[in-house]
């Protein structure tokens, strides 16, 4: 991997594997990755269950160590960064979107999308007044102060994306955004990623199993055995990764 390269890839991985458990109960979950992934684009990361899709997200989002290899992430090389940058790393860069939406129920949309700015120190004034930008953006303007459950599954998750947009992260990580959604809300939310998350200095990772959603992906990863299988991009047809 060269040195430009790595300055214009949003993530590069070189050589990483990731093991759980020692001796007989040792699993490696991936396998000598070599991956770099551009700005400006919405990639899906594919795969059958127990192949390694969230363990290499969680590597690239800094929440797990790789047991060997390099890993870069907007140009910051993780493997070397100590436990208190990454936390401050994760939090000014790196937005998360689970399968479950993981709102607060006792805060109103417009509170539950701000939460990011509080913890970042803003005013609540300040806070609160960007996070209903942002549910204006994903079309939820006229929810903002609505509960959890007085919302769809799909407004939930719409605003979880406001939630983990509003601190502009250049990294978005979705795991499984659309799993418990029906299709068509499912549709909306990958739209409103794509429209709110990709812009060109910025990278949007997504793991799926819904093949419903990947017309969204500019870049198709797939995964099996802990290793990259195949990479196919709109403009190119499948790439056979070397093994
Ligand atoms: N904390 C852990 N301790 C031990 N083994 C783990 C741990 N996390 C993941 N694994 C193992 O690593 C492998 C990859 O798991 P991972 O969750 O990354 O797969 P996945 O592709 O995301 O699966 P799914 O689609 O079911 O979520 C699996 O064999 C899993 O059992």
């Amino acid at each position: 991997m060269t040195d430009v390269a790595v300055r214009n890839a949003a993530v590069a991985l070189s050589g990483v594997a990731k093991e759980f458990g020692t001796g007989d109960t040792k699993t490696l979950a991936l396998a000598d990755i070599d991956l770099e992934l551009p700005y400006g684009e919405l990639v899906l990361l594919v795969g059958p269950s127990g192949c390694g899709k969230t363990t290499l997200i969680s590597v690239v989002a800094g929440l797990l160590d790789a047991t060997r290899g390099q890993t870069e992430v907007l140009g910051q090389n993780l493997t070397r960064m100590g436990g208190a940058r990454k936390v401050r790393f994760r939090g000014d860069n790196i937005g998360f979107v689970f399968q479950q939406y993981n709102l607060l129920p006792a805060l109103t949309a417009a509170e539950n999308a701000c939460v990011p700015l509080l913890i970042a120190g803003w005013s609540r004034a300040k806070a609160v007044a960007k996070a209903r930008e942002l549910l204006t953006a994903v079309g939820l303007g006229n929810r903002l102060d609505s509960y959890p459950n007085q919302l769809s599954g799909g407004q939930q998750q719409r605003v979880a994306i406001a939630r983990a947009l509003v601190h502009e992260p250049r990294l978005l990580v979705c795991d499984e955004p659309t799993a418990a959604l029906d299709a068509a809300s499912g549709r909306t939310v990958m739209e409103l990623i794509r429209k709110v998350a990709v812009q060109p200095d910025r990278a949007v990772i997504v793991v799926t199993h819904d093949s419903r959603v990947y017309d969204f992906g500019d870049r198709i990863v797939s995964m099996a055995d802990g290793r990259i299988e195949r990479i196919e991009t709109k403009n190119s047809p499948g790439v056979r990764a070397e093994h």
